[in-house]
């Protein structure tokens, strides 16, 4: 694919020892992601991937497959132990954003790479107000005019369904569904290109997270962000993605169209997750 916003190239995260030890008796083949050698875990490893503008890819897999870390990795909420990861939009798509200085890797956090978490209070500052949270991301974006950065929130709280007459409240006193909706407001304030979102319905009621899902559905048909939705939830990952990974002890094991897979999965693994989503 030659017209990629976000590509990884052989992304790995090794939790402990790093050296070349630490890789043989792990992943799939070997039925662990714990080095025998060394007791390393290897999270992630060599993971390649590209997401085109307005595509959303989808990474699944059983919790402890590596793909939180995956996306913290890219994010920068945890330093990658070896690969690339390149965004269009950032130096023309020629500087590694893993090798970036610590100050350089905020800042794109804040203009290019936004992230929805599971838990919206990691997210949101949940003292604050929903439209004072939106705010924020909107002034760290160097936003300063109050009238348009207070329009801007009440347009983004309007979009995901947060009642306008709530704006004003502490995010701390409203339900887990609507948290996360503020989250996905902040998250998009100052039009990131590049969304990535974890677990973003995992923690609610089904009902609720029906709901959300559907506004999530709706906001990256809608914009042209480029989406990296992880889950564990095959109906998650078919509701919002084209294309998906599936990850089992670290490794990506299958990679395909989100439909061929759900119809014709072919590694093990993939097939036993495909037969648990059909129940
Ligand atoms: N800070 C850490 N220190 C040591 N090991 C870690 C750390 N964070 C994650 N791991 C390990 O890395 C592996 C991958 O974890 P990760 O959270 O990425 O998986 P996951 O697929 O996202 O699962 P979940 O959905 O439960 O978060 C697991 O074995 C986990 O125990």
């Amino acid at each position: 694919m030659s017209d990629w916003l976000l590509r990884v190239d052989r992304l790995g995260k090794i939790f402990g020892p790093t050296g070349p030890d630490s890789l043989p008796g792990t992943g799939p083949v070997y039925g662990t992601a714990v080095s025998p050698a060394t007791g390393a875990v290897v999270a992630c490893w060599d993971v390649s991937f590209e997401v085109a503008p307005g595509e959303a890819l989808g990474v699944i897999g059983e919790s402890g497959s590596g793909k939180s870390t995956l996306l913290r990795c890219i994010a920068g909420d945890d330093v990658a132990t070896s690969g690339s990861a390149y965004l269009r939009t950032f130096e023309r798509g020629k500087a590694n954003l893993l090798e970036q200085p610590p100050s350089v890797r905020r800042r794109l956090r804040i203009d290019q790479l936004s992230v929805v978490y599971q838990n919206p209070a990691t997210g949101l500052d949940l003292n604050l107000s929903a439209g004072g949270n939106v705010a924020d991301r909107l002034t760290a974006a160097g936003w300063r005019h109050f009238g348009r950065i207070r329009s801007r929130a009440s347009e983004l709280l309007e979009r995901t369904e947060v009642p306008l007459v709530r704006m004003d409240d502490q995010v701390s006193t409203f339900s887990g569904g609507m948290q996360q909706r503020v989250q996905i407001a902040k998250a998009l304030a100052n039009r990131p290109p590049v969304l990535l979102l974890d677990e973003p319905t995992t923690g609610l009621d089904a009902s609720v997270a029906a709901g959300v899902l559907d506004l999530l559905r709706g906001l990256l048909e809608e914009l042209e962000v480029g989406a990296v939705v992880v889950s564990h939830d095959f109906g998650v990952i078919e509701m919002l993605t084209r294309r998906v990974l599936v990850m089992q002890h670290g490794r990506v094991v299958e990679a395909g169209l989100t439909d061929q897979l759900f119809e014709d999965p072919q590694h093990p693994y993939s097939q036993q997750l495909v037969a648990a989503a059909r129940g």
